[in-house]
């Protein structure tokens, strides 16, 4: 289905280099399928086109007419920048698939011309190990098909959840910037880890192990997350004596709170921008 399709990437940073990667990875996308663009930066477009062996160009125009699936992968403050430049070469025969944080269908349809098909998704960067979480959900033109097209795509590069618009922000929040929480907590167990006197080494893989496992037991067990730490604590011992300070430092009301500031941050980011006082 995705065999002839040529697939354009509007941003060239690190989560286009993520799906760019885990497409090419999971060989639903040849590297000369894919097109990259970005805004100015032609050494990262030469390390891309070394490492992938995709096509680049800064030839934008040219670049959006020849495309059949075009993906917004430039920050939300910058599409304003490229879409109405684009306006007359994306029409209803293309597919526009969009992974900015916090920009509504309705704000990217608004720049397009009538019925253009336009897609939402929020993937991860576990995309790159075909490991995303990624939801998707579809603009008032797109069509069962095109929704099907990226499932397609990125069922690629781990589950797909097909969900609202309205829930999005709260999916970027959890799941688009999720992989950070994870790495930041790696990092402090790292850290923790040499301190107590492990190599580097040691501690990387007892840790990558360890979240591994606790994600597979979780995914395969009937018990909620509460329920599996429990079941980790032995009265009187170790793992209660770290909890004692996780609570005293609010660890769980950090995080929940972190969370919602990451949905709130993506509110604010599909806000327009307020009109420049004259
Ligand atoms: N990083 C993540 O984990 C995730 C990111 N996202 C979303 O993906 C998008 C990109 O994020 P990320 O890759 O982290 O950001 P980066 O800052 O790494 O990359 C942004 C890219 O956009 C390019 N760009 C800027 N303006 C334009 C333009 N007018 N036309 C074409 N390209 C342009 C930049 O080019 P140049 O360098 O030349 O300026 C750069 O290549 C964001 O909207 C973000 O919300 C979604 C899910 C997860
Ligand atoms: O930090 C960000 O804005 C992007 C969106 C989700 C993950 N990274």
């Amino acid at each position: 289905m995705l065999n002839e399709k040529k697939v354009l990437f509007l941003g060239a940073g690190s989560m286009a280099e993520s799906l760019i990667g885990g497409f090419i990875r999971e060989e639903l996308l040849t590297s000369e399928q894919i097109t990259v663009t970005n805004k100015s930066d032609e050494s990262r477009l030469t390390e891309l086109e070394n490492i992938y062996g995709v096509n680049t160009t800064d030839q934008v125009v040219e670049a959006v007419a020849a495309a059949d699936i075009i993906v917004l992968a430039m920050k939300p403050k910058h599409l304003q920048d490229a879409l109405p430049h684009l306006t007359n070469q994306i029409d209803n025969s293309k597919l526009v698939i969009s992974v900015l944080a916090g920009v509504a269908t309705s704000t990217i349809e608004a720049d397009l011309k009538d019925h253009v098909a336009v897609v939402r998704a929020m993937p991860n960067t576990s995309a790159k190990v075909a490991a995303s979480a990624t939801a998707l959900c579809q603009g008032t033109a797109a069509a069962k098909k095109d929704v099907d097209t990226a499932r397609l795509l990125f069922s690629a590069i781990g589950t797909v959840t097909c969900t609202t618009e309205d829930k999005m922000n709260a999916v970027t929040g959890v799941s688009g910037s999720g992989p950070a929480y994870f790495y930041a907590a790696c990092e402090a167990m790292e850290e923790a880890a040499t301190e107590a006197g492990l190599s580097k080494e040691e501690a990387r893989e007892l840790i990558i192990q360890t979240m591994y496992g606790a994600a597979i037991r979780l995914e395969q067990s009937d018990k909620t997350a509460g329920e599996l730490y429990k079941e980790v604590m032995s009265p009187g011992g170790t793992t209660e004596a770290a909890f004692e300070v996780l609570k005293s430092k609010a660890f769980q009301q950090t995080l929940r709170e972190a969370v919602l500031q990451a949905k709130q941050k993506a509110d604010e980011l599909g806000r327009p921008a307020p009109e420049p006082k004259l």
